[in-house]
């Protein structure tokens, strides 16, 4: 045996006490967990590869490289027919650690009540109280730098971290000044400034990212749950291998205990051959978002008139597989703006200035400081409908006049309505209040790689509702993916509030100081119609699919049960972004990984029974 890292079929065993679909951000936090009783055999099926630690996987300094590359499943979208028909590029993980690899190192919380809103939905254990032990459990967190605390007035709180966990949080060793302005004018608008964002993503805040302090490269779900235990026997990484259906025993769900679910069947790109991974206690399905649909609805397992449509057995009809897509949409708004003194650079002139780039360069690997070390976003904004604009209550009651099923996929199944019904009534009733954001901007330190002053904006609870649905029983080929962005017209009115108050916010004197100039939407555009239009021909994905296998009831569209368990099976469970329900107002990878954490305890738990 060669250890962790499989490189031939005959390393492998018979069969597995787990099988595990898919290497990605919530499948090796999974699989390290339950890999940790020596009794425990654990294999992972994953269709990407490691990646090589190049620059573009683990330095700041190459941010976003790995999209569109071999890491990236390259996922097109349907024309987004309420988006001027524009198909969007959706980049997912395809590598051991999935999108946690690709990602752009943010790591945030959502606000409590993102959760809470979850255990209302009727999932016991997985609201605010039930789920920051496993945000702990997942994370050791470097509190920034004396002199960033001095400098910037970064604030945190100890008691909400974790501080021996796996996945390393923190700030780059380097911060660009232009973070203080944003602070400074959200501050001077009257926003809240919370102490820590991991106890209260709400109001503005410096955010870490997934950076280990040691070296200031990415921490993900490689580097956090399995590079330190290559080695631990029991734990077997199967690469390059594409899980294409479930094996079923011989029952079926009637039978009152649920089907049981006898292993995968998998192949090696490139070869006819259709392998077999037997599990003995349970598969746990980790493909993420738009993956883990596509697996169960090739397994018989969703909405019966599409397996019939395609000639596939019916084992399980749930509706509900595949709906409830949800994502953030959001835009980018660009000011120009002119050099000014006390900004000697931004992120940008990385690029622009070959020698400042060199310099940058040599410091990171002579000492690991410099904007080397920087990149992704350290502040953001989650606000409260009503602290950016005042017209919260006609927008909140815009949404509540709506019939539920209205503007969800012609052809909803009653369940899926009826799950939409209870969100839309969860989501309003919290939205009203001041505890959950219905906004989010984030400052891209005053420039990003392409754009010199661009402010991102995102609706963090939408109530546009998309969907993931196989079209052939290839399981090569890939699902179609819908995520219907902007379905909901009022979320893109939501959209046309967050620009007013961003202009509100450049015309800060701490943003002023920047000098900048708008050039998006342009301030040619003023009225509802105008700047909606905008929105339309310029939203994209924040590249946060989620939702398409619900932790709710069954009769509510829900695909998992609150153990995570697939409905009317006994051994099958799904843990990823996909069970969300509701996606939370914040980045999602800090969430995956407290899911992976709290589902590792609940099938052990299991396995002791
Ligand atoms: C470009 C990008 C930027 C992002 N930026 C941020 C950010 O800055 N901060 C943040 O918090 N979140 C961010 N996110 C979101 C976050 O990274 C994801 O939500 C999270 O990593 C998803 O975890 P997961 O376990 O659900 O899926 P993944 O991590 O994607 O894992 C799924 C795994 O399953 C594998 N798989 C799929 N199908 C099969 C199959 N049939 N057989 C075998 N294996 C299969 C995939 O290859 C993949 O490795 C970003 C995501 C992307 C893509």
């Amino acid at each position: 045996m060669l250890g962790t890292l499989i490189g031939e079929q005959e390393q492998l065993l018979d069969s597995y006490t787990y099988v595990i679909v898919g290497g990605g951000t919530a499948g090796l936090t999974v699989a390290n967990r339950l890999s940790e009783d020596p009794d425990t055999t654990v294999l992972v099926l994953e269709a990407g590869i490691p990646d090589r630690k190049e620059c573009a996987a683990i330095l700041q300094r190459c941010l976003g490289g790995t999209m569109r590359s071999v890491y990236d499943w390259n996922i097109t979208t349907e024309p987004q027919i309420y988006l001027s028909g524009r198909r969007q590029n959706l980049p997912i993980g395809k590598a051991l650690g999935g999108s946690s690899m690709l990602n752009g190192m943010m790591f945030d919380r959502g606000a409590p009540s993102d959760y809470d809103m979850w255990e209302d939905l009727g999932n016991p254990g997985w609201g605010w109280a039930g789920l920051l032990p496993y945000f702990k459990k997942s994370e050791t967190f470097t509190p920034p730098k004396p002199e960033h605390v001095a400098r910037f007035g970064i604030t945190y709180d100890p008691s909400v971290h974790g501080f021996d966990g796996y996945v390393q949080s923190g700030y780059p060793n380097f911060i660009y000044p232009q973070n203080k302005n944003f602070q400074d004018a959200m501050k001077s608008l009257g926003i809240a400034q919370p102490l820590d964002q991991a106890g209260e993503a709400l109001g503005a805040f410096w955010s870490p990212n997934t950076i280990d302090p040691k070296n200031m490269t990415r921490s993900y779900a490689r580097s956090a749950y399995f590079d330190n235990f290559v080695g631990r026997q029991n734990l077997h990484v199967y690469t390059s291998r594409h899980v294409t259906k479930l094996i079923t025993e011989d029952n079926d769900e009637e039978s009152g205990e649920g089907m049981e679910i006898s292993g995968v069947e998998y192949v090696k790109p490139g070869d006819a051959t259709r392998y077999v991974a037997k599990a003995k206690k349970e598969v746990i399905i980790s493909a993420g978002t738009v993956h883990t649909p596509q697996i169960l609805q090739l397994s018989g397992i969703g909405r019966k008139s599409l397996l019939e449509k395609l000639s596939i057995p019916v084992l399980i009809d749930l509706p509900g597989v595949g709906q409830n897509f949800q994502d953030h949409p959001y835009i980018m708004l660009i000011q120009s703006n002119q050099p000014v003194d006390n900004v000697e650079h931004s992120v940008i002139d990385l690029d622009r200035n070959a020698s400042w780039d060199a310099e940058s360069k040599a410091l990171f690997y002579s000492n690991r400081e410099g904007p080397w070390t920087a990149g992704s976003p350290n502040s953001v904004a989650f606000l409260p409908l009503s602290t950016y604009t005042d017209k919260a209550e006609a927008l909140l009651g815009a949404y509540t006049t709506q019939e539920p099923g209205q503007h969800l996929r012609d052809g909803s199944e009653p369940a899926v309505i009826a799950g939409f019904q209870k969100h839309r009534q969860i989501l309003l009733n919290r939205l009203a209040g001041t505890h959950t954001a219905a906004m989010e901007f984030i400052w891209l330190s005053g420039a990003n790689q392409r754009f010199q002053m661009p402010f991102s904006i995102s609706v963090t609870h939408p109530f546009s509702r998309g969907f993931i649905e196989i079209n052939s029983t290839d399981p090569l080929a890939a699902p179609i993916v819908d995520l219907r962005t902007g379905s909901n017209p009022v979320d893109l009115n939501l959209f046309v509030e967050a620009f007013r108050f961003n202009r509100r916010l450049v015309q800060t004197p701490a943003i002023q100081e920047l000098v900048p100039t708008e050039l998006t939407p342009g301030p040619l555009l003023r009225e509802d119609e105008e700047l909606g239009q905008f929105a339309r021909a310029n939203l994209s994905t924040m590249f946060h699919p989620s939702g398409t296998s619900a932790m709710q009831p069954r009769e509510i569209g829900g695909v998992v049960d609150h153990n995570l368990m697939v409905y009317g099976t006994r051994n099958l469970r799904v843990v990823d972004a996909s069970i969300m329900p509701l996606i939370p107002g914040s980045h999602l990878v800090s969430t995956v990984y407290a899911i992976g954490e709290k589902a590792a305890d609940i099938i052990k738990a299991a396995g002791k029974n």
